[in-house]
């Protein structure tokens, strides 16, 4: 995927300004910046919510024409909230189930009398919906409703059902916020384990410095609705701009 000299206004505020960069096929990029940046204003340009004024987003090679997000999300862009998005009184795996919507081709008709194709897909759909269950270690919790769960699960539960759709680029937005360092360094590695073993892209919003320089492959780094550094880790945390912007002090 790649944004090509995106701008996006609110009214008189210009949230992204000129921004240019790509997300490569396999990675965890980092999208990183203090408050009001444009993090997430971005985050909702790739993923359909925000329609930018200029610029173009180019998906699988071409320019990605304007579409509404599930229009996106049927292209296998898959997404989490910043405030979990979660049907409180259902259970996990109901919830986890709906993440399989994008995937259901069978007619009402074929649903209601439970016949053929909508036979075979709701197999489907319990079989991948149990694999990522057991990935995510939530098969004791499979039954709970949702609104029992305390808020690191409930992230948890999240991911689950945005991996259900079976994305080729997952969004997350502010995967570890508000969360405790034990759940970070799970989340972390729920984080890692998906790219590693389903091979998804991810795209992250963060605020957590550390957390992102461990689990990232590259990072953007925005400020004021600008670029002000693209890199490895590394790169970013010696790059002039991003230490006096964000960081303050030099890291090392
Ligand atoms: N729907 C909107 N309507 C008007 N202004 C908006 C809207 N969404 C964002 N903005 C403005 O755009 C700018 C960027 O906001 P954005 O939420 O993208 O930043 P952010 O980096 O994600 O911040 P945070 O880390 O606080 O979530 C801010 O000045 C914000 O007030």
């Amino acid at each position: 995927m790649e944004m090509r000299n995106i701008t996006l206004r609110f009214g008189g505020v210009e949230a992204i300004k000129d921004i240019s960069f790509d997300i490569r096929e396999g990675e965890i990029r980092a999208i990183i910046g203090p408050n009001g940046a444009g993090k997430s204003s971005m985050l909702n340009v790739i993923s359909g919510f925000y329609h930018p004024q200029e610029g173009e987003v180019w998906y699988k090679g071409a320019p990605r024409p304007s579409m509404k997000p599930y229009e996106v999300a049927r292209m296998g862009v898959g997404r989490t909230f910043q405030n979990i998005a979660l049907f409180e009184g259902m259970t996990v795996l109901d919830n986890v189930m709906t993440g399989r919507l994008t995937h259901m081709k069978a007619s009402l008709w074929e649903q209601a009398i439970w016949w053929g194709k909508a036979e075979r897909e709701e197999v489907q759909n319990r079989e991948q919906v149990e694999k990522i269950i057991d990935f995510l270690e939530i098969q004791a919790i499979r039954k709970t409703p949702v609104g029992r769960l305390p808020y690191g699960l409930k992230k948890r539960v999240e991911l689950a059902r945005a991996l259900a759709a079976e994305p080729s680029l997952l969004l997350l937005d502010e995967p570890m916020a508000g969360m405790n360092v034990e759940e970070k360094e799970d989340m972390s590695r729920f984080i890692l384990d998906v790219n590693d073993e389903f091979g998804t892209t991810i795209a992250l919003i963060e605020h957590d410095m550390g957390v992102v320089m461990d689990l990232s492959d590259r990072v953007v780094v925005m400020d004021y609705g600008k670029k002000i550094g693209d890199g490895t880790p590394g790169e970013v945390r010696s790059n002039q701009d991003v230490i006096e912007a964000y960081l303050g002090v030099p890291h090392e």
